[in-house]
């Protein structure tokens, strides 16, 4: 089988590192004698729709690894135009803000050494199916790292309105997202349907439905998340004061907070294969893989080995 390297490059992810990736991409295609192919993206959803047009013109005999190099958002729209076809294979390029997802397979540099990607093996990985109403219309599309509702989502969205400031880096908008969201402590009043028929229905400060452990460039909010189980993990903060919290992020932040004093009380913490959320009121915001939406009402599915993904391993050095 033929086999051929597409590298979707983001100029607005993270720092706009990506761009600069040009010429090494090039270099180590030519030493390597791999068919390759650089495209930059040119707006919100051109990744989705450049891999789908290619996948279009792909014939049977090729296969074809397509790197994100940007952040999750880059990852999660080639996620949504290979998922159900073969052949592809996804790799991300961490050059994001919070390049959250490829933390859960170790050290994140290795992820950033091209040669060593264009080499390794994949792995099986999960995803979510998550289908909404927009204008009427039910609509499904694919996360593969996280979703967020309540205190971490606020926290997205004032990072990426920050982030748009001069001076103000991709970290520094989430830190000053955090503190803006402590003062507030805006959490979510939600219908929470659990498959074994249990509800928790009412306000709460954060929700996340995972199918990996991090979120918020490195925060791990969701501890036992792991990606080729077959679960996604849900984590239910109740509401709770500002000191409370105050004293758990600490912990939260290191996915320590499960074992803290006083978390049965304040956590629900399950695996599962479905879920469903609804609002109680007016719709809400939801961040899925660090991009945001508003619904009404949400039900979640887990695709098991859906993706095949690329996981970069240290090549020993002959010298
Ligand atoms: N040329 C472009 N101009 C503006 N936006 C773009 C362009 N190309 C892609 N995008 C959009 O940039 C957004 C951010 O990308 P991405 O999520 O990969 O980076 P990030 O937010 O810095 O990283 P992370 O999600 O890991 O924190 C995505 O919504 C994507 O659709």
């Amino acid at each position: 089988m033929n086999r051929k390297h597409v590298f979707l490059l983001n100029p607005a992810a993270g720092q706009g590192q990506a761009i600069g990736m040009r010429e090494q991409i090039e270099n180590i295609s030519q030493r390597l004698s791999l068919d390759t192919e650089i495209y930059e993206t040119k707006e919100e959803l051109d990744a989705q729709v450049f891999t789908s047009q290619l996948i279009k013109n792909n014939d049977v005999d090729t296969k074809i690894r397509l790197y994100a190099c940007g952040g999750d958002g880059t990852a999660n729209e080639i996620l949504n135009a290979i998922i159900g076809h073969d052949n592809m294979e996804l790799a991300v390029i961490p050059m994001g803000t919070g390049n959250d997802f490829v933390r859960n397979f170790g050290d994140v540099e290795l992820f950033r050494n091209l040669e060593y990607q264009m080499t390794a093996d994949t792995v099986k990985t999960d995803v979510i199916r998550y289908t909404w109403k927009r204008q009427g219309f039910s609509c499904s599309r694919y996360c593969i790292n996280m979703f967020n509702i309540g205190f971490d989502c606020n926290v997205v969205e004032m990072a990426g309105k920050l982030k748009k400031k001069p001076l103000i880096s991709g970290s520094m908008a989430y830190l000053a997202g955090v503190a803006a969201m402590l003062v507030k402590m805006k959490g979510a009043d939600l219908k929470v349907e659990f498959e074994d028929g249990k509800v928790f229905d009412g306000k709460m400060l954060l929700i996340a439905i995972a199918n990996g452990c991090f979120c918020g460039g490195g925060v791990k909010g969701v501890p036992k998340a792991l990606t080729d189980d077959g679960f996604m993990d849900i984590s239910l903060i109740r509401k709770c004061s500002r000191r409370r919290f105050i004293q758990l992020f600490p912990k939260y932040a290191k996915g320590e907070h499960l074992n803290a004093k006083g978390a049965d009380k304040l956590i629900i913490y399950r695996k599962a294969k479905t879920l469903k959320i609804t609002a109680n009121g007016e719709p809400f915001t939801f961040s899925t893989d660090g991009e945001l939406t508003k619904a009404k009402e949400i039900e979640f599915e887990i695709v098991p080995g859906a993706v095949d993904f690329v996981v970069p391993q240290q090549i020993e050095s002959n010298k």
